[in-house]
């Protein structure tokens, strides 16, 4: 008799989605040519919590990563807010100018086109509406376009005789943001006294070489009545840290204490980090992973692009020993960076309350956990 067939959880990213197919609406709207927001796309009103500019006194901090105390700037931010802005990062404005004319160009093919490139319902990259769309009732105003390593297989079918200059600028940019991320990493890490000895899967040079992690494009048209639409529901990232690099235009906004949404203004040639899942694991709770959305407006269109940096799939990430103590006792059990897109893929929201073992003691608030955020 043939043993059972047991469920081995993949060892890379493209096979992560096999378990959970998630069969989207691929958006066959033409969005420039609309007039008003059609039902299908009619969220009910964004105004579950105030939206401002700022906190208080307090924005979004911006830190200069050539501070001496870009530390210490570094942990408050992650500690108050689970995002910060960074200038003077090292990637050179040459490079960010190329992908978003690089995204421009590809959001701009007729849609058939890029229809070609479609994720399949079991898969992670190509084009196609986020993933987090199965789990409301109206679709969002965005398209997305998902790259994991070389993005040629699906370059290839949107533009057959042209697509060397979108690879080259995906892959050069992948490149620069694995160096950038691991380096911004062990900044984080450090603000938590956390070096190398502690994390051995930061590889024998300690640079990350064999981390995860994903490019998702996403492109937000200009919406003729932006306050019944939504670019991208609230949602917090299941990466250890996201580096987003947004056009001109303003749309992202975080959570600020789960009572005021503050939106992460545009500084020409920052980029924006936020804290993800696996951080706040990692951390023990210390750092919130930050529950953000992106809204839309009606003149500007809207370019973001994420990477989304990880783990190696199978490495098991747990709270640090070092920041586990009688007092700090651990607030969620192991979990690979595979599993728990795993687990997102099944409960969304909920996933980081489904590898919880127990309650902060210090009155730390779980977003993922208290997220009121009306949908419909
Ligand atoms: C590895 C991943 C994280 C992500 C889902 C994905 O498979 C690839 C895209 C990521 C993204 C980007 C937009 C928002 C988000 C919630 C989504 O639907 O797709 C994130 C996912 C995530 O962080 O969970
Ligand atoms: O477009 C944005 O500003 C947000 C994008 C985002 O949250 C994501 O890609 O995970
Ligand atoms: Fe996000």
């Amino acid at each position: 008799m043939k043993p059972p067939t047991e469920y081995t959880m993949p060892s890379r990213l493209a096979e992560v989605y096999k378990a959970h197919p998630a069969y989207l609406h691929h958006n066959h709207l033409d969005f420039e040519s609309l007039r008003e927001v059609p039902e299908s796309h009619a969220w009910p009103p964004l105004d579950d919590y105030p939206s401002r500019d700022s906190y208080g006194a307090e924005s979004v901090p911006v830190i200069d990563l050539a501070d001496p105390n870009s530390v210490k700037l570094v942990g408050y931010a992650c500690k108050t807010w689970g995002v910060f802005q960074v200038t003077n990062h090292s990637i050179s404005m040459r490079l960010l100018d190329n992908i978003e004319s690089e995204g421009q160009r590809l959001f701009s093919l007729p849609r058939q086109q890029k229809l070609k490139a479609a994720r399949l319902p079991d898969g992670i990259s190509g084009y196609g509406v986020a993933r987090i769309s199965s789990f409301f009732p109206k679709l969002m105003w965005s398209e997305g376009f998902t790259i994991v390593g070389s993005p040629a297989e699906h370059a290839r079918q949107l533009w057959p005789q042209d697509f060397s200059s979108f690879c080259d600028a995906m892959e050069e940019y992948e490149k620069e943001m694995k160096q950038f991320a691991g380096r911004l990493l062990w900044l984080i890490l450090s603000s938590l006294g956390i070096n190398k000895e502690d994390i051995k899967w930061a590889g024998p040079t300690g640079d990350f070489g064999d981390a995860g992690a994903v490019l998702q494009l996403n492109s937000y048209p200009a919406c003729p009545e932006p306050n019944r639409a939504m670019g991208l529901a609230a949602h917090t990232d299941s990466t250890l840290l996201t580096v987003l690099y947004q056009n001109s235009t303003s749309g992202l906004q975080v959570l600020r204490d789960g009572v005021e949404w503050v939106t992460v203004t545009p500084i020409k040639g920052a980029l924006v980090i936020n804290v993800g899942d696996l951080l706040h694991i990692l951390s023990n709770g210390r750092y919130p992973s930050i529950l953000h959305r992106a809204v839309v407006n009606a003149t500007h269109h809207r370019l973001s692009i994420a990477y989304l940096y990880g783990p190696p799939m199978n490495v098991q990430i747990s709270p640090l020993s070092k920041l586990v103590d009688p007092s700090h006792p651990p607030l969620y059990r192991p979990v690979t960076w595979s599993e728990y897109l795993d687990a997102k893929a099944q409960h969304f929201n909920k996933a980081l309350s489904s590898v919880r073992l127990c309650t902060p003691l210090n009155g730390f608030v779980d977003m993922n956990n208290n997220n009121s955020v009306k949908v419909g």
